[in-house]
């Protein structure tokens, strides 16, 4: 009775799915069979197969995790350096006003011991865009109180009565600094006529003397041009060291000088020039861009490295439609901003800085004098 009674209650509790309806043994008995089949398959995966599972877990973890980690660390660059919201603008006019205030006061300096910053301009010719970039240089340069001396030869001018000019202007002590604005007429002599200025007072840094001393690593004064793209990467926060810069252009006096420059400051540079094979490429894997070819938007913007910097000191006047031609970079500017992390506007960028680094050449050339 009691007997029967217990099995109706086991057979109930079955019925409701109460796991009370197993015996404890059975219960038990079932535990070990699980747990003995669960070693059983596990003795059935030899080493082999363990390491065909380790090996793919490691190649999936490292494709799709490195990815997503590059990824990552990508858009967080975009987000830090102003890839969505747009570049750093370096703004060359309000940094050139910085300098030209330092300037002011070694520029008093200067004076108090009696000798003024002086700079000769020989413009040979009139070449209306040169005499519009000499007459703005000389404005500056009053502003700062330096002095200018102008020297205008007709067009018609021989190399020799260019010399001539210039071993005057080397003898004369009142004169720290001599420009020949370039490009000079055809006929004349270029690198005899950059060879005759006295190294001292070439302010342009193209005497050879000078580009060697750079070559060298101990510069006594940097071309304008070169010397300006440097303050402004400087001015972007951005350290070259250990970064892929790209310079396209290789002109004595922006292209070659600035790749020294930057190789100084330890980037690893290439330069690129019309010979090159794949332009996208090499822009596409740099931190730094310095542009200086003269070709209107070479450089795509979407060519540019999220975050890079990019330097452009390209001025191409480019007809329009309208009245005045516009000026256009040698990068294709808004495309270029929405990815880099600061870029330069032309105008407004490289130019000023050019005309500032001039005049901080020449107010050296007055202190050393
Ligand atoms: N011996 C020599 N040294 C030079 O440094 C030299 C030269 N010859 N020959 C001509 C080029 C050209 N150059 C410029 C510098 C500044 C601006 C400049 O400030 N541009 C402004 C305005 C541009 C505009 O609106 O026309 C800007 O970029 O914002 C332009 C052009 C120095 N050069």
């Amino acid at each position: 009775m009691v007997q029967r009674s217990l099995r109706e209650l086991q057979a109930r509790r079955h019925r409701r799915g109460l796991g009370w309806g197993l015996g404890l043994e059975q219960l038990e008995q079932l535990r070990l069979e699980r747990r003995e089949s669960g070693r059983v398959r596990w003795r059935q995966l030899g080493w082999v197969e363990l390491g065909w599972v380790i090996v793919i877990v490691v190649v999936v973890v490292l494709f799709f995790g490195l990815e997503r980690l590059d990824g990552l660390v990508e858009l967080e660059l975009e987000l830090q350096l102003g890839g969505m919201s747009g570049a750093t603008i370096l703004d060359g006019k309000a940094l050139s006003k910085q300098l030209l205030d330092q300037l002011a006061g070694r520029v008093e300096a200067c004076k108090a011991r009696g000798a003024t910053p002086c700079l000769a301009v020989v413009l040979v010719g009139d070449d209306p865009a040169s005499k519009i970039y000499v007459r703005s240089k000389e404005r500056r340069a009053a502003k700062v109180g330096i002095a200018t001396a102008d020297h205008r030869l007709p067009a018609t001018t021989t190399t020799d009565e260019l010399l001539a000019r210039i071993d005057e202007l080397n003898r004369d002590d009142a004169v720290h600094g001599i420009l020949v604005q370039l490009p000079l007429p055809a006929g004349v002599d270029e690198q005899r006529v950059l060879r005759s200025v006295d190294p001292r007072k070439d302010v342009d840094g193209f005497h050879p003397d000078n580009l060697g001393l750079l070559m060298l690593g101990t510069p006594r004064f940097v071309a304008c041009t070169p010397q300006g793209c440097m303050r402004l990467i400087e001015h972007a926060g951005v350290d070259p060291s250990g970064k892929r810069a790209l310079v396209v252009g290789r002109s004595n006096i922006v292209g070659k000088p600035v790749a020294q420059l930057l190789l100084h400051a330890n980037a690893t540079v290439t330069i690129a020039h019309s010979r090159t094979q794949d332009l996208e490429a090499e822009v596409r894997r740099a931190d730094i861009i310095v542009a200086a070819v003269g070709r209107p938007e070479l450089i795509r913007g979407e060519w540019i490295r999220a975050g890079a910097c990019v330097i452009d000191v390209g001025m191409n006047r480019v007809d329009a439609g309208g009245p005045k031609p516009k000026l256009l970079g040698d990068v294709e500017y808004e495309a270029a901003a929405a990815r880099a992390g600061s870029i330069t506007p032309v105008p407004g960028g490289v130019g000023p800085m050019t005309i500032a680094c001039l005049l901080a050449n020449v107010v050296s050339a007055a202190e050393q004098a």
